[in-house]
């Protein structure tokens, strides 16, 4: 163990900081002494997955064995799930958006869903789709659909786009008045162009199929006052193994990007899953996946020390077994990280979250995430996080550097505690609300943890998104669980189908 072991950093700037997580009255270096046997296991399992793909005891829904196949994402080479030639045809299609599409609606759920929305959350933020095409350089304004089967919402998700194809169909109409705009109506400037990606890795999924069934009948009706174009982004299997999606894509002729085999949904961020919606954005393909290969090449050492993976995991585990801090609560300070706590939700509550060890034993094991943002929820979980049961580990994520960060003026200088604040730049009193918080937490002997990214862009988020994928490997390990497989989800859905059925009846 390092002398400063409260904080592990990164060539790049990015720091684990567990000073709150590990100590006298927190998980101890004797639990990880106690636990190195098992460490060392669990990282010579990791690397064999690396190598081969190969987890013991893992099997697909159809109970067949199944390789685990995340870790080769960050890596573009030839013949890999990610080649340069699988990039460069994503970077084209992004291309191919610039000025000739004006919406994307992608339609997913979960694995399919999640990931695309934190990178739409970092690279866009929230008033994207209210910016000119100039502010978002030509590229589409982006929708999501079909991450739940509500009708209010799917309903006004159509009428939106109906206005703004009207909106622009309008505008059209009054360019036409000048003469030298003509051209461009006649080449169909005023039609409102959609694209409609549907993304499922099994192809069928309720949710997304449904929304994307209702949407996609609703604006074809509009044509040709309005284009509809479809991509479908699934398993690309043929044969008895082809999914519904796959054959109606070949059907109808839609463009097709893959969810590779061997990555299941929770991982395929840095699959097309992701890259396709950060392509649409003109997000960093390159720049991200470097961030997550940095990261896994950090996590490859097995001191427990310097593998900020193996680390995180170890200290997470000792936390729920050794001392009950069964659940976690991810809590970035940044409201654009608020989707990487939706994310990690499904991340770690299907991996981990399972009735029995890999020998069939009921452990009923699994840390609760929950999410928060900070400041905001400290004005409302803060309360149970620091008074509650003793049973969280709170996890934050601080960004160091911001690229716009207002300072707050003094208006009202006879307020005097407004002028007490005034001076401060933003970020400054954000962080010292965070620092604030963990100090609070760590004084009743409450463990919480410090990401820190330097700066809020796509390297560090590759870096983030990829430790915490890896953790949960290295934990299903140590609580030898399967991590990559969810059959808890197969109870409802055995009883859905039926239902469904019976409601047409
Ligand atoms: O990508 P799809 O096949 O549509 O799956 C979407 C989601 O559905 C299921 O509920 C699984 O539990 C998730 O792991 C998956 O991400």
């Amino acid at each position: 163990m390092p002398d400063n072991h409260t904080a592990l950093t990164l060539a790049s700037g990015f720091v684990f900081d567990y000073t709150n997580l590990l100590g006298e009255g927190l998980v101890t270096t004797d639990d990880i002494a106690n636990l190195l046997g098992r460490l060392k296991a669990a990282h010579q399992a990791v690397a064999h997955m690396r190598a081969t793909g190969e987890v013991r005891g893992h099997l697909s829904k159809d109970g067949k064995p199944e390789k685990v196949l995340f870790t080769e994402l960050p890596y573009v080479a030839e013949g890999n799930l990610n080649s340069p030639a699988s990039i460069a045809r994503l970077k084209e299609f992004g291309n191919s958006l610039k000025n000739h599409v004006d919406a994307v609606v992608s339609f997913g759920i979960g694995g399919s869903y999640l990931g695309n929305k934190v990178l739409f959350d970092v690279h866009c933020g929230e008033f994207w789709n209210t910016k000119s095409s100039a502010e978002r350089q030509g590229y589409p304004k982006l929708y999501f659909s079909g991450n739940n089967i509500d009708p209010r919402r799917t309903t006004e998700l159509i009428e939106h786009i109906k206005y703004e194809a009207h909106i622009k169909a309008l505008h059209a109409g009054e360019r036409d008045c000048h003469a030298d705009a003509r051209n461009d109506v006649r080449n169909g400037a005023g039609v409102y162009r959609v694209m409609l990606i549907v993304i499922s890795k099994s192809g069928a999924t309720l949710d997304t199929m449904s929304a994307f069934m209702v949407v996609y009948q609703a604006l074809k009706a509009m044509e040709p006052q309005l284009e509809v174009r479809v991509v479908a982004v699934t398993d690309p299997a043929a044969g008895a193994n082809e999914t519904l999606l796959h054959k109606l894509a070949a059907q109808e002729g839609w463009p097709m990007f893959s969810v590779p085999d061997g990555v299941g949904g929770r991982f395929s961020v840095f699959s097309e899953v992701g890259l396709v919606t950060a392509a649409c954005i003109g997000f960093d393909i390159d720049a991200f996946l470097a961030g997550a290969r940095a990261m896994d090449e950090a996590c490859q050492t097995d001191d427990v020390w310097r593998n900020p993976a193996m680390l995180n995991a170890a200290l997470k585990y000792l936390a729920a077994e050794n001392y009950g801090r069964d659940i976690e609560v991810f809590m970035p300070y940044a409201d654009y990280l608020k989707s990487v706590a939706e994310w990690y939700i499904q991340l770690l509550a299907e991996s981990l979250g399972k009735r029995t060890d890999r020998s069939g034993r009921e452990v009923y094991y699994g840390r609760t995430p929950i999410v928060a943002v900070g400041t905001t929820d400290m004005h409302a979980q803060t309360q149970q996080h620091q008074d509650g049961k003793k049973d969280k580990v709170v996890q934050f994520v601080k960004v160091a550097k911001w690229a716009n960060d207002p300072v707050i003026p003094d208006v009202f200088p006879s307020a005097a505690k407004l002028s007490e604040i005034a001076a401060l730049p933003l970020s400054r009193a954000f962080d010292a609300a965070r620092q604030a918080n963990a100090a609070a937490l760590k004084s009743d002997g409450r463990f919480n943890a410090t990401f820190v990214l330097p700066e809020l862009n796509a390297y560090h988020l590759g870096e983030l998104l990829y430790l915490l994928a890896l953790s949960v490997a290295y934990e299903g390990e140590l609580a030898d669980v399967d991590a990559f497989d969810q059959p808890g989800v197969e109870a409802y859905k055995r009883l859905l189908g039926p239902m469904l059925k019976k409601l047409k009846e």
